[in-house]
């Protein structure tokens, strides 16, 4: 007896395969599937579907339950084993409740009860075509979203790190709330996504919210959602991050700026684990990891009563803290190459100098920074710390074409900085107002001009800031 063969009949939209013993709907099958624009291979059993299976990927396969030989069930274990990505429909003739949570049981995206109508399969398909164009797209923005945060890797062989990385070992497989301390931009939303990454959550979604980013009124539905009509604005549902985060991490990044009526509402949500959406009183059980940051000092905040001690205590019951930069200076040179790697072109490396990294990033060599560069990143104090340093060699990928970056590819203040060398070795040569002028040109130049920022990241306070300026201007003026 001849084997029996799929046929295939084309069109545009999903590749299909449908398998089923009943000759009539094979036949209308092939001819109607296409004419809704879809591609389908035909099958009229178990057997020839993995065969088809085997030589080809499919979109969506529809296939009878009951079917002599391997049946439905055994089609779409067969079709997950090799394809995950497939979606699955069964068809069955007896609509009953078993047969139907089996089918799902075994990742069928759903069902359908015969006899069924052309309508029906259309409405199917064209949520089957929604569900694999939206996976697409998610799978596209998740390469995105990797490409642009980098590796997550927390590169740093110093002590300090060396006992991060242990922390984070250790810490990553519990439940613990974990408060991580240390100024900005030392990777504390780097070790964040470690800890997630490594602990039992890692596939579920990693979500960080800025407390400070976000206006007061704001916070409260942004973290645990609102139901339409809550207030003024509220034109919709909307679902809150901590449910977002379902089964996942949450990271609340700057604790320290939550304001004093939220802090209350999240001590009451870490305490008992129930959310409730502004404007609903029906509490919604969460399952949700909390790591929290901050460049702040917390005791200090409590004693001045900007912090509820409660709340202080509930969530630093791990600390992992930071060691800024200039205190593990061992740790620039490699840090300043895989930073590199991020945002060297692979056109821009030497030819045999670079393989593909994580994220599409290509890794950097030793070469790719030539020592006097190496040498002036070493005499810095990073008082931006790791991005002030990731901003710095972006800054020097821009203007080195081709070869390795140089002294010259570093940003003006590293000129500066030599000057400040040159300083140093002949006393005299440059004053400790121009020092200070240069130290303030800098912090502002790190933050976009920002005179608040910068005059946090000099430990000063604004008026400092404002007045240096000032006199800075007086004495330009008066020259
Ligand atoms: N150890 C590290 N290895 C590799 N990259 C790092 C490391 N530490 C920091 N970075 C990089 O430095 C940048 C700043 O890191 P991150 O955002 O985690 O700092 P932060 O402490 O959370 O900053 P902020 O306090 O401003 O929120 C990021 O691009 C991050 O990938």
């Amino acid at each position: 007896m001849a084997a029996k063969q799929p046929s295939e009949k084309t069109g545009q939209g999903l590749k299909l395969l449908f398998a089923d013993d009943e000759q009539s709907l094979q036949e209308l099958m092939s001819l109607e599937l296409p004419r809704l624009g879809h591609t389908v291979t035909v099958c009229p059993d178990g057997a020839t579907a993995v065969a088809a299976l085997e030589k080809n990927t499919y979109d969506c396969i529809i296939v009878d339950l009951d079917m002599p030989g391997l049946d439905g069930i055994g089609v779409i274990a067969k079709c997950k084993e090799n394809s995950p990505e497939t979606e699955a429909v069964i068809l069955t003739g007896k609509s009953t409740l078993e047969s139907a949570i089996a089918a799902l049981r075994h990742g069928a995206f759903d069902y359908l009860t015969k006899p069924c109508r052309l309508v029906e399969i259309k409405a199917l398909l064209d949520r089957v075509s929604d569900k694999l164009r939206l996976d697409k797209k998610c799978r596209a923005l998740q390469h995105e979203v990797k490409r642009l945060e980098g590796s997550p890797e927390l590169i740093g062989k110093s002590l300090a790190m060396q006992k991060v990385q242990i922390l984070i070992e250790k810490v990553a497989p519990s439940e613990a709330t974990v408060l991580v301390l240390g100024e900005t931009g030392t990777g504390k939303e780097l070790v964040a996504r470690a800890i997630h990454n490594q602990s039992n959550r890692a596939d579920a979604p990693f979500v960080a919210i800025n407390c400070g980013a976000l206006p007061e009124t704001l916070i409260e539905s942004e973290l645990f959602g609102h139901r339409k009509g809550a207030f003024t604005g509220a034109d919709d549902h909307r679902t809150g991050l901590f449910e977002v985060a379902a089964g996942g991490t949450i990271f609340l990044d700057e604790i320290g700026e939550l304001p004093k009526s939220m802090q209350a509402k999240l001590l009451r949500v870490l305490e008992s684990k129930e959310i409730r959406r502004v404007g609903e009183n029906k509490p919604i059980t969460i399952d949700v990891r909390v790591v929290c940051a901050t460049h702040r000092n917390l005791p200090e905040m409590v004693v001045e009563g900007e912090f509820r001690e409660d709340l202080m205590y509930r969530i630093n019951s791990f600390e992992i803290k930071l060691a800024p930069l200039r205190e593990r200076m061992e740790d620039v040179r490699s840090l300043a190459k895989h930073l590199l790697s991020r945002h060297r072109r692979p056109t821009q490396s030497k030819p045999g100098q670079s393989g593909a990294g994580q994220g599409g990033a290509v890794q950097s060599s030793e070469e790719d920074i030539a020592e006097d560069a190496l040498q002036s990143l070493m005499g810095h104090v990073w008082p931006g710390n790791v991005r002030e340093l990731a901003n710095v060699i972006e800054h020097a990928t821009i203007l080195c074409d081709s070869g390795p970056i140089r002294a010259e590819h570093l940003p003006q203040r590293f000129d500066s900085r030599q000057l400040i060398g040159a300083a140093r070795n002949s006393p005299g040569a440059i004053s400790l107002r121009e020092l200070e002028m240069q130290a303030i040109h800098e912090a502002l130049e790190r933050n976009d001009g920002s005179k608040p920022k910068a005059a946090e990241q000099l430990g000063v306070s604004l008026k400092t800031l404002y007045n240096k300026l000032n006199q800075a201007n007086n004495l330009e003026k008066s020259a």
